[in-house]
């Protein structure tokens, strides 16, 4: 049994806002965040766990309901897990296709074999904003860097995104293709698990 009626998701990315939505389904009535503001918490953690705790917190501190955070990223094996927590803001703020860009570019002298890489994703549940015991899960999604932008779908670094298990950028897989087997899909099943709603 779903613990509460309705959640808000601590989010001001569309693209993951969208895919959380569609994870969730009925489960719960979902608000976003920016409906109760639209500055975004200064995400100071050193770590994804972190960071989602402190973005959920907030936004449940906004809100006064429970709150869903998720905080992700991807680690490139040849940059030593880089961009990492630092995904987002990689290319100084200048939003994702300055983000590819840049990625495309660190990697450029790096071979196939050597392109590894996983999205990662950190998901946080508390039920009010001074939570003592946050709900944490945490899923992987291995794949490797391309060498050039693939597909249209999904958002962020998904067209540089290769998934071996289905032959294909993660920007050319269905939503529901992608809601299925992301790190965002793979931390969400655990929480539906934890909460009782799988
Ligand atoms: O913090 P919020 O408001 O949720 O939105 P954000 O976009 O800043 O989110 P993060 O701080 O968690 O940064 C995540 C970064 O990783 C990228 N990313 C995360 N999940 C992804 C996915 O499923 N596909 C492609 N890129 C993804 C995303 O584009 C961002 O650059
Ligand atoms: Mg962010």
């Amino acid at each position: 049994m779903m613990p509460f009626n309705e959640l808000v998701l601590a989010s001001h990315n569309a693209g993951k806002l969208k895919e959380l939505q569609a994870m969730l389904g009925d489960a719960v009535r979902v608000r976003s965040v920016g409906e109760f503001s639209d500055i975004e918490p200064e995400e100071t953690g050193l770590s994804f766990v972190e960071n989602a705790i402190l973005k959920a917190r907030n936004a449940a501190r906004l809100s006064g309901l429970p709150a869903l955070a998720d905080d992700s990223g991807l680690a490139v094996d040849a940059l030593g897990g880089a961009p990492g927590i630092y995904s987002a803001r990689y290319a100084d703020g200048q939003g994702d296709a300055a983000n590819n860009a840049k990625l495309l570019d660190a990697l450029r002298e790096v071979p196939v074999a050597e392109r590894g890489a996983q999205f990662v994703c950190a998901l946080a549940l508390v039920r009010h904003a001074d939570d003592p015991l946050p709900i944490i899960c945490e899923g992987l999604w291995p794949g490797s860097i391309l060498h050039a932008a693939r597909g249209d779908q999904g958002f962020g670094y998904d067209p540089l995104f290769w998934v071996p298990e289905r032959g294909c950028s993660s920007a050319e897989l269905p939503a529901a293709e992608k809601n299925r087997i992301s790190h965002r899909a793979r931390a969400m099943a655990i929480l539906k698990q934890r909460l009782g709603i799988a």
